[in-house]
C-alpha cells in the first residue's frame, strides 16, 4: 500500500504514458479537459515559500445564455498534515494549525478564491478529542471578513446546550464574517478504525443548503459521500456546490475516491469538492478495531488527492498524495442547470415512487419484494 513516497496518479500517468495515449486516458478518467489558471506570481512564490502545493484549474466554459450572465466563481480546497505531533499539548497543536491554515488562506485570497473549504475536523488531529471550544469559530470569522471569502470550517462541535454532546460539524461563515449556519455529519462511520459512533452522534440538522453571494452550497461530511441519498437531499434543497471535507486512508477508500464525488456531481447536476487530509497520525496507545488486525497506533495513510468535479462529469487533477496543498478551481454555476436540462435526472428521478417504496421498506414488518419460482 503506497504511502507518502508515491506522489499521485496524475504524476505517474504523465511520466509513463506517451502524449497521444495520455490524452485519451485523461479524456476518459477526467472528462472534458480543464484549463490551467494563470495564478498571480506572488501567490506561487508564497506557496513555494510556505512549502505547499498550489494548483489552479478552470473548467471548460458553460454555454453562453441569453437570459443569464455567466456565474463564474472560484473555490479553494485545502488539504494539510497536522504540523505538530499528536503528543504535543492540544493548545499548541491548534495554534500551529491556525498558523498553517492562515498562510494558505492568504494565498487563496491572492488567487481570488470566493469560497474556501478546509478538511474534515481541520482544527485538530483526528486522534485528539479535547478541544478548547470556539477557538476555531472566531478564527474562521476573522478570516472570512478579512478576505471577503465564504469559509467552510469543519470542526469538532461540543454542544453545551445538550450535555456537551459531540458532533462532527461544518460551520459556514459568510463573506461578511457572520456565521451563516452549521451542518452536521449525517452518517457516522463504523468501518475499519473509524469507530466514530463511539464519540460522535449522528447529525440531526437534515440537509441545509446555504445561500451565499457565490451560489448555493452544502457540506456532505466525509463518510456521507458513500451515501447517494445524502448527496441527493442536498441537491434537492438546491445545492449548486457540495463540499465533501474528509479524512480517509488508502487501504480503505483510495479506489473509491475518484469515483464517488465525481459520480455525485454527475447524478445531481452540481459541482462537488472532495477534500482529504494528508499524512499519518498516531495515537499514544495501541488499539484494535475488532477486525482481526494486529494492535496498532495509527489510522494508516491519509492520501490527500483533493479534487473538484463538475456536473458534466469533468474533474480537475488531484492535489498530491503527500503534500499540503491548495487547489483553486474556477467554475461557472450556470453549468448546473444546463446539465439538468440536458440529462433531466431530476425530472426523471421518480422520487415519489421511491419515497413510497422506502416508506414501506423501513417498516418493521416489511417483506422484501422478491419474486420466486
Ligand atoms: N472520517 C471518516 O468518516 N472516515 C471514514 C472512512 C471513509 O469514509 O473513507
Amino acid at each position: 500500500m503506497a504511502g507518502a513516497e508515491w506522489e499521485s496518479l496524475e504524476q505517474c500517468l504523465e511520466k509513463h504514458l506517451p502524449l497521444p495515449e495520455l490524452q485519451e486516458v485523461k479524456r476518459i478518467l477526467y472528462g472534458k479537459e480543464t484549463r490551467l489558471l494563470d495564478l498571480p506570481r506572488r501567490a506561487v512564490e508564497a506557496a513555494n515559500q510556505g512549502d505547499f502545493e498550489l494548483q489552479g484549474h478552470a473548467f471548460a466554459a458553460a454555454a453562453a445564455e441569453q437570459m443569464r450572465p455567466p456565474r463564474l466563481i472560484r473555490v479553494g480546497l485545502v488539504q494539510n498534515k497536522t504540523p505538530l505531533s499528536t503528543k504535543a499539548p492540544v493548545a499548541e497543536q491548534v495554534s500551529a494549525l491556525h498558523k498553517r491554515i492562515e498562510a494558505i488562506v492568504e494565498v487563496a485570497a491572492m488567487c481570488g478564491v470566493n469560497i474556501i473549504c478546509f478538511q474534515e475536523a481541520w482544527s485538530k488531529s483526528l486522534v485528539v478529542l479535547s478541544l478548547p471550544p470556539l477557538i476555531s469559530k472566531c478564527f474562521d470569522e476573522k478570516l472570512a471578513k478579512k478576505h471577503s471569502m465564504v469559509v467552510i470550517s469543519p470542526i469538532l462541535e461540543r454542544d453545551h446546550s445538550h450535555g456537551d454532546v459531540l458532533w462532527n460539524t461544518a460551520v459556514v461563515v459568510s463573506d461578511s464574517g457572520a456565521v451563516l449556519g452549521k451542518t452536521r455529519k449525517n452518517h457516522i462511520p463504523r468501518v475499519g478504525d473509524f469507530n466514530e459512533s463511539t464519540y460522535y452522534m449522528e447529525g440531526n440538522l437534515g440537509h441545509p443548503v446555504f445561500e451565499t453571494h457565490f451560489g448555493k452550497i452544502a457540506v456532505n461530511i466525509c463518510y456521507g459521500r458513500h451515501h447517494p441519498l445524502n448527496w441527493l437531499m442536498y441537491s434537492i434543497n438546491g445545492a449548486e456546490i457540495i463540499f465533501n471535507p474528509s479524512a480517509t486512508i488508502g487501504s480503505l477508500s483510495e479506489s473509491f475516491w475518484p469515483i464517488e464525488a465525481r459520480n455525485a456531481a454527475i447524478a445531481n447536476h452540481c459541482f462537488t469538492c472532495a477534500i482529504n487530509r494528508v499524512g499519518q497520525e498516531c495515537f499514544p496507545n495501541e488499539f484494535t478495531s475488532g477486525d482481526g488486525e494486529k494492535a496498532h497506533k495509527d489510522f494508516g495513510y491519509f492520501y490527500g488527492s483533493s479534487y473538484v468535479a463538475a456536473p458534466d462529469g469533468s474533474r480537475t487533477p488531484g492535489l498530491s498524495r503527500n503534500r499540503d496543498g491548495l487547489l483553486v478551481a474556477e467554475l461557472d454555476l450556470n453549468l448546473c442547470r444546463q446539465m439538468n436540462d440536458l440529462w433531466s435526472f431530476k425530472m426523471t428521478g421518480r422520487y415519489k415512487m421511491y419515497a413510497e417504496e422506502l416508506a414501506e421498506a423501513v417498516k418493521p414488518d416489511y417483506n422484501p419484494h422478491i419474486v420466486r419460482e
